[in-house]
């Protein structure tokens, strides 16, 4: 049988999971493959003493696997910006193939690796970068390729949906953040994770497959999951929602919107059902409707499934002798569209709100008055008398849909009302429709 080489740089969480599934299952995968994936050396910086590399040729200087001349695909799982694109400029530039999991990498300079893969007619494969283990890339470039993509909306970070399912149970953000660390779940910098940042990279990812557009990282909005407080997560769930941390992608006629925030979700939706490392990514297409897509987003053999689907695919195209079995982003180059990314005062969402007024008659009244008179419905609103403190009570609304400059506007005018105490707290709702 023939075989293809693999040479792995990075022997961490994902690096270890990866060699650990290529060598337990080895027989299925070759099975599947058509070929033998055979490791023909690993090299990290921190060797590890748990795992038995067998006669595999090992280093600590990743160069090594990129100037072997018998690796055919060079896996990428060190992570980071700097060091990762150079290993990847240079395997490239060496004609190899290249499997990475890094996600912050091809939303920064996907557009660029990708070119220069085509220059030197090699594959650059990135499955373990979105979603870990879910093959979501697979379904949106291949499997969902007759559908006009309309949006795209996700609980994409792993390490935030398990803080966020704790914190619902009462556990206090730093130490459940602590222990995603320590399950190998968070990134090297734990603050992509927090601050939305590892999940705008996903997210980018996945609009540029699904819409057809290029990688523009910088365009999108990111907001964090540091601010949500368990008082909103309590008072959500008693309008019958949940908070969940989502990336969404939306078609709109004059741009996409891209943007990653707390949002509250109908608690009668799957998606509010998805807690701890899990992911889910929903997708929307014309023909297909809406599908969903569920599974681990992180950890060492659920992302280390997604890295060998990947070395898979690409060693099967080897055997072709064909250079790429699927575009990139799922579209032909001359398919792709330009389409902008739109401010997000021009983005649609409904709005759960949080104001503090002062018990006095009318307050209510003057609240809905300015919300009516920016446009702006309003599907409940709860007034928590029980939590009256120094004469001030939360008022809670949850909006209809609308602009989200409607908003911004409005919040502007009730944290001008002499009853209304400090910041309006705003978090976006939907409802998927
Ligand atoms: N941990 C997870 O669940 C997931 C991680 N990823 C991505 O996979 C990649 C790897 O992540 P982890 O395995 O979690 O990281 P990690 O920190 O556990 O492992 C990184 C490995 O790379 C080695 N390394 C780093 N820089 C190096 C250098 N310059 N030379 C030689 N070795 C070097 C380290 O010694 C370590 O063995 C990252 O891009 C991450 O975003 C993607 C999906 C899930
Ligand atoms: N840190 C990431 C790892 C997978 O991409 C996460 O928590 O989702
Ligand atoms: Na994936």
């Amino acid at each position: 049988m023939k075989e293809v080489n693999v040479g792995i740089c990075g022997l961490g969480t994902v690096g270890g999971g990866t060699f650990n599934v290529l060598t337990r299952n080895a027989e299925r995968i070759a099975g599947r493959a058509g070929c033998r994936i055979r490791i023909g050396r690993v090299a990290t910086r921190t060797p590890r003493d748990d795992i038995d590399l067998g006669d595999t040729p090992f280093s600590t200087d990743i160069a090594d696997v990129v100037n072997d001349p018998s690796i055919d695909i060079v896996v990428e799982l060190i992570g980071g910006y700097d060091t990762a694109y150079e290993l990847v400029m240079s395997a490239i530039r060496n004609g190899k193939h290249v499997v990475t999991a890094n996600k912050a990498l091809i939303a920064m300079y996907g557009n660029e690796l990708f070119e220069a893969a085509d220059r030197h007619g090699v594959n650059v494969a990135y499955e373990a970068g979105v979603a870990g283990g879910i093959p979501v890339i697979k379904a949106i470039r291949e499997g969902l390729s007759a559908n006009r993509i309309d949006w795209m909306a996700g609980i994409i970070n792993g390490t935030g949906n398990y803080i966020l399912t704790e914190m619902r149970a009462g556990r206090a953000f730093d130490e459940v953040l602590k222990e995603a660390q320590a399950l190998g779940y968070a990134e090297a910098d734990p603050t992509f994770d927090v601050e939305g940042t590892d999940a705008a990279h996903k997210l980018t990812i996945m609009a540029s497959a699904g819409f057809g557009v290029p990688l523009q990282f910088e365009k999108a909005y990111t907001e964090g999951i540091a601010d949500v407080t368990p008082y909103d997560i309590a008072h959500a769930e008693a309008l019958g929602y949940r908070i969940k941390h989502l990336g969404i992608a939306r078609r709109r006629d004059n741009g996409i919107e891209l943007r990653v925030h707390p949002t509250l979700v109908p608690k009668s939706h799957l998606i509010a059902q998805v807690d701890g490392v899990l992911n889910a990514v929903l997708v929307d297409g014309d023909a297909v409707g809406q599908t969903m897509y569920y599974g681990p987003g992180a950890g060492d053999e659920a992302t280390a499934s997604a890295v060998i689907a990947d070395i898979v695919d690409v060693a099967r195209s080897v055997a072709a002798q064909s250079q790429q079995r699927v575009p990139y982003l799922g579209f032909e180059p001359d398919a792709m569209e330009s389409l902008d990314v739109l401010p997000m005062e021009d983005i649609q969402s409904a709005y759960y709100l949080r104001i503090h007024a002062l018990d006095r008659p009318g307050v209510l009244a003057s609240v809905a008055s300015i919300l009516s008179e920016h446009g702006i419905n309003i599907e409940s609103i709860m007034q928590k008398e029980s939590e009256l403190e120094d004469g001030r009570i939360p008022v809670i609304i949850l909006t209809h849909t609308v602009q989200e400059r409607q908003i911004n506007r409005a919040i502007e005018d009730l944290e001008s009302l002499a009853d209304v105490q400090g910041h309006v707290i705003r978090i976006r709702a939907e409802n998927f429709s």
